[in-house]
């Protein structure tokens, strides 16, 4: 199936380029943290109070799990990462593309942690969570756009470039 998935830290920008690249290409876009917000009928920030991190978790490993799609572009939240399920699922129905940037770039994009909801365990710095995160964006990447540098514009030409040379690494491979 035709997917193309981001992955990457909150505020790198999942949701704005994927948005972009779904237009460009004719695809669909899906932020499934909209999908969360829409089944639960609150904001990801109310879940996160109500039920807690690991409560989270269970309810974005479902949705993100059971997300059907085709032509899609799908633009999950940060904490995608820890759902196993889910990221399953996305290595399956599609390429997944891991949005990094560095560390002092998403600190100073993200303001309040607590406002934005950001998955973080009690006592976790934020510097400990982006090395956690950092290992499992790595592992579930098919490819890695590094955006420090780069205005949106550029990373969303960056995308389509990586994409073409996967594809055709891939044909190369079937060869
Ligand atoms: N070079 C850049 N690439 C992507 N987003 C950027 C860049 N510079 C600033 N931003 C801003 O960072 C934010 C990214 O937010 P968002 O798309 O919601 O990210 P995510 O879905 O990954 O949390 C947006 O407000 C966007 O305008
Ligand atoms: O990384 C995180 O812990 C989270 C990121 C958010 O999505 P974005 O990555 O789109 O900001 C949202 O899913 C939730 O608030 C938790
Ligand atoms: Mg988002």
């Amino acid at each position: 199936m035709d997917n193309i998935i981001f992955i990457g830290m909150p505020a790198v920008g999942k949701s704005s380029v994927g948005i972009v690249v779904a237009k460009r290409l004719g695809y669909r876009f899906v932020d499934t943290d909209l999908l969360i917000q829409e089944q639960e009928g609150k904001l990801l920030k109310e879940i996160i109070a109500e039920v807690g991190n690991e409560g989270f978790l269970k309810i974005e490993n479902q949705v993100n799990r059971d997300v059907k799609a085709t032509r899609s572009v799908i633009s999950p939240g940060g904490s995608v990462v820890y759902c196993e399920e889910a990221m399953e699922h996305f290595k399956e129905i599609g390429t997944v593309v891991y949005l990094k940037a560095s560390f002092g770039n998403i600190r100073r994009r993200i303001r309040s942690l607590k406002k934005r909801g950001v998955v973080l365990k009690d006592g976790q710095t934020f510097r400990n969570l982006y090395e956690e995160r950092t290992a499992l964006f790595e592992k579930y990447a098919d490819i890695i756009v590094d955006e420090d540098g780069f205005r949106m514009e550029e990373t969303v030409e960056n995308v389509f470039r990586a994409l073409d040379d996967y594809r055709k690494r891939e044909i190369e491979g079937e060869k």
